[in-house]
């Protein structure tokens, strides 16, 4: 799949932040296989951003697109296939259903589109550390252990895009380094493209590209 940003600028920036960006007022192109890390200190537009790829939000001038295909235009359909099979997300609001464990939180996505096996939820919660948490209710972990939770989340469906918008902030670098190791070994697997969004460079992602926001 092929995502391409052309001269993109969010409604409440001054024209001045084209001049200044490496992504806003530019036109690129990202496709499988691209690790792309995104750095972004406060206030630059990185959540922004984040929403403006999952049309989460569409207040920005420019165009972008998946395939070709405006996502201005497309149909609620075409944007629910889109993140069914194609795009997947880890925001920084972390959006769990807090009444529910941790597990059954990742069991929901993943019967909505397997890719995994169950098994594979709890390796993934053990590689994190976060196994002896799983039958614990989303509302009584850690930002850290929930934090964990959603990497896993998003690494249940397919896909071809990886949108990730500050996804350790909450970690150690011990256990960032094993998120970010995790996330790899996953967009490995299916040849998927990353788009890391950071306050600062992550010396342990492999980025193939660099970009300031
Ligand atoms: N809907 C909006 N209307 C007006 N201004 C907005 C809107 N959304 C964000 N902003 C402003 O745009 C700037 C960028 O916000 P955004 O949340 O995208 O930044 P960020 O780089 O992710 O910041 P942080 O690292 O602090 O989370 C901020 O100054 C914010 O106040």
């Amino acid at each position: 799949m092929k995502l391409e940003v052309k001269d993109l600028l969010p409604d409440y920036f001054e024209q001045e932040r084209k001049t200044t960006s490496e992504i806003w007022g530019k036109e690129l192109s990202f496709s499988n296989g691209d690790l792309v890390n995104i750095v972004a200190p406060s206030g630059t537009g990185k959540t922004s951003l984040t929403h403006f790829l999952y049309k989460m939000r569409e207040s920005y001038t420019g165009t972008i697109l998946y395939d070709g295909k405006n996502l201005k235009n497309c149909s609620k359909e075409d944007i629910a296939a889109l993140r069914k099979d194609h795009v997947s997300i880890i925001l920084q609001d972390m959006r769990l259903f807090e009444e529910q464990t941790l597990l059954e939180n990742l069991e929901i996505k993943r019967q909505l589109n397997p890719y995994h096996p169950q098994e594979r939820i709890i390796e993934m919660a053990r590689a994190l550390g976060i196994d002896h948490r799983l039958n614990a209710l989303a509302k009584n972990c850690s930002y850290g252990e929930q934090q964990r939770s959603v990497i896993i989340r998003a690494l249940l469906q397919p896909f071809d895009i990886l949108l990730m918008d500050e996804p350790v902030s909450h970690l150690d670098d011990s256990n960032s380094r094993k998120a970010i190791g995790l996330i790899l070994e996953e967009a490995f697997k299916r040849n998927a493209a990353v788009i890391f969004a950071e306050l600062e460079r992550a010396a342990y992602f492999p980025a193939t590209q660099l970009y300031h926001l």
